[in-house]
Parts: structure tokens; sequence; C-alpha cells
């Protein structure tokens, strides 16, 4: 069986993987579910979708959401900006350059970051935002003035994505339009997370005032060179890899390509659904419930090389400054907390800095 190598916070590990070509995924593995009830207050509706949730993030800890409340239209407004965002010449994207961040927002070229150690640097091109409280659409003014100062130094949305894209119109209202509907989206869905562990329904209400909420526009370019060749480890347009904070969110365009590891450490194919959403657990959330979510491993192997691709997901994490301990519901006398205390934050913070640590090794090698 093929090993492959993952960033942790800790550090690489290794992981076997079954050697068959991946399959399509089969519904029970990665379950289509009806949120629409999300915006009902019926406690009986609200808890019978959690129990399909628990199930689902128990399982594969990947699932399909439908009726989402996420408009098509602001959907299709962002799916349009990535498009005139990434088809500038070189020198316009390189005004957004990541390299001026001080957290990684803005523009990252393509070949220049490796999401799994042991496959190629990725292909895929990215545009990053990060939470900023002024377009939170639960803030009033008044709030975005007076913000404590523990949490002002925690938030990462920088001026600077939108100065280096005001050239393209309506580039900034179609972003922050999709990412305040991703933002009210997991606001009540990490309220039916609270129910699958048996917590209040607004347990977590006080750990997502200013949340991790960071949205990426992925850019996947077809690839000429590799016409009629399928992606590979060699040639991967996002290594395999585990999401860092609570939830994601992911809108993906019709192409196909995304790819998870299945608890038979197997590669199933998560198709295109139309008006869906796929959701998945991160590792903070993993960590939280003592790993009964699960963080799956996933990649980005576009189907069709001649056709450009297009994602964008939305992680979704509680506020950085909050250190969070194993949820109680999910310890026992048997089984006590695996972990400790941490914040979100912090968490992230660990595998930035395993990243550049083995990325600096690699270069000097
Ligand atoms: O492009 C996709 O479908 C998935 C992207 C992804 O997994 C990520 O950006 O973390
Ligand atoms: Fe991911």
């Amino acid at each position: 069986m093929p090993i492959i190598t993952l960033r942790s916070s800790y550090g690489p590990v290794e992981k076997y993987v079954s050697d068959k070509e991946p399959r399509e995924c089969a519904l029970e593995e990665v379950p289509i579910i009806d949120v629409g009830c999300l915006r009902t207050a019926d406690m009986a509706e609200l808890r019978a979708l959690a129990d399909k949730i628990k199930a689902a993030a128990t399982q594969t800890g990947f699932f399909y959401i439908v009726n989402h409340g996420v408009s098509r239209e602001s959907t299709e407004r962002i799916a349009d900006a990535a498009k005139r965002f990434f088809k500038q010449p070189v020198e316009l994207k390189e005004k957004a350059n990541r390299r001026q961040s001080r957290y990684f927002n803005g523009w990252q070229p393509p070949l220049v970051q490796r999401a799994c150690v042991s496959e190629s640097l990725d292909h895929k091109e990215g545009f990053s935002f990060r939470y900023d409280p002024q377009f939170d659409p639960a803030k009033t003014d008044k709030d975005v003035q007076d913000i404590p100062d523990e949490i002002s130094r925690e938030i990462r949305g920088e001026q600077f994505v939108w100065d280096s894209t005001a050239h393209i119109a309506g580039f900034k209202d179609a972003c922050i339009g999709y990412w305040q509907q991703c933002l009210e989206l997991s606001r009540r869905l990490i309220q039916v997370f609270a129910l699958t562990l048996d917590l209040p329904l607004t347990y977590f209400d006080k750990l997502v005032t200013y949340p991790g909420a960071d949205c990426v526009l992925n850019y996947y370019p077809a690839q000429p060179a590799h016409a009629g060749q399928p992606y590979n480890a060699r040639n991967a347009g996002l290594g395999a890899h585990t999401d860092l904070q609570c939830l994601t969110l992911l809108w993906q365009d019709a192409t196909g390509g995304l790819q998870v590891l299945n608890k038979d450490n197997e590669w199933v194919i998560v198709p295109p659904l139309k008006d869906s959403l796929v959701v998945n657990i991160g590792d903070y959330l993993m960590r939280l419930t003592n790993d009964r979510f699960k963080s799956t491993v996933h990649r980005v192997y576009p189907v069709d090389t001649s056709c450009d691709r297009y994602s964008v997901p939305f992680f979704f994490g509680f506020n950085f400054n909050e250190t969070c301990a194993v949820l109680p519901s999910c310890t026992s006398a048997t089984e006590p907390a695996k972990y400790a205390p941490i914040s979100c934050g912090e968490w992230c913070q660990l595998r930035f800095k395993q990243e550049s640590f083995d990325d600096a090794v690699e270069n000097a090698a």
C-alpha cells in the first residue's frame, strides 16, 4: 500500500492509502442533507437535522448541503469575480501578491505551495481574504469601533486585497456578499453542531462573534502540456491535506476533481452537485470532539486537464483568542480528553509554522 505524508500541526504524519483507482462516492459515504429548516426555529426539526449531520460528521466527515440559503446569484457573482481576477495578466495579479501580507491574504501564484509533503507543488493559484468585522452583518458601526484589544490583535482581514483589486469592477462586492452569506450560514450550522454534541443550541454562539472566516478563490488552470494525462501525485492540483478550523463550506464549479479519503483509506470522488455546498469538518473541531468528528483527508485532481477549474472554500473557526478544551460531552470516565486546551488561532499558527519549517528544510536540501 502506498504511503502519503501529510502535514499536521505537530509535523509530518504518514498514512497508508489504498492504491485502487478513485471511484465515485456512494450516497451514504457523502450524504446529501437538506438544511432548509435552519431558518425555522422548530427545535424538533433542528434535532432531526442534527441527527443527520452527526452521522455524517462521525463517518466520512464530508456531506453535501442543499437549500442552504446562499443565493445562486451571489455564487455566480463570486465565480465570475474569480475568473476576472485570475484571467488578468500576471503583472496585475502581482499587485495582490501575498508576499506583502502579514496573514497569508492575497494572490498565491501557482507552484509555490505544497499542501502534501509527498506530492508535487500545488498547481492551483489562490486569492484569500479573511475575517474583517467591518463586513460582518452581525456587527454595528459601534461594535466595529469598540473591538476589545484581545480580539483586535487576532483580526486577519487586510485592506490591501481590496486596494489591489479595485480596478476589477464589482470584485470586492462579489467577494464580500458571498462571504457574508457563508458567515451567516456557518453561524447557524454551528448551532446545529452544538445539538449534535448534546449541548444547548446557543452553546458556541459566544465563540463565533469574531470567528475564523477565511475565504479562498481557487483556480486550477487548464494544463495543455498535460492534455489527456490524468493528474497525479507528481502533478497535483492541490495535494492531500486536512482543513484546519471547525467547518469548511466548499463551492466547486461543474468540472469535478475533489477526492476524499474514506474510512477504508480509499479515494472517493465527490462530484459537483448543482446548487449544493460540500461541508467538511476541520482538525480543530475534530480535536474539540476528542476525535468523534472526523477531519478527513482530501485532495484535488481536476477531472479534465483541458479546462480550467474554480472552487471557493470558506473556512470557519472559533474566535482566534478563545482557548477551548475538549467538549465535556465528548469525554467520559473511560474516554478522557486526549488533548490539552488551545485556541483556534494558536492551532492554525502551529500548522503554518510547520509548513514554513518543512519548506525551509526542503529548500535547504
Ligand atoms: O478545490 C476544491 O474543491 C477543494 C479545495 C480545498 O480543499 C481547500 O482549499 O482546502
Ligand atoms: Fe481543503
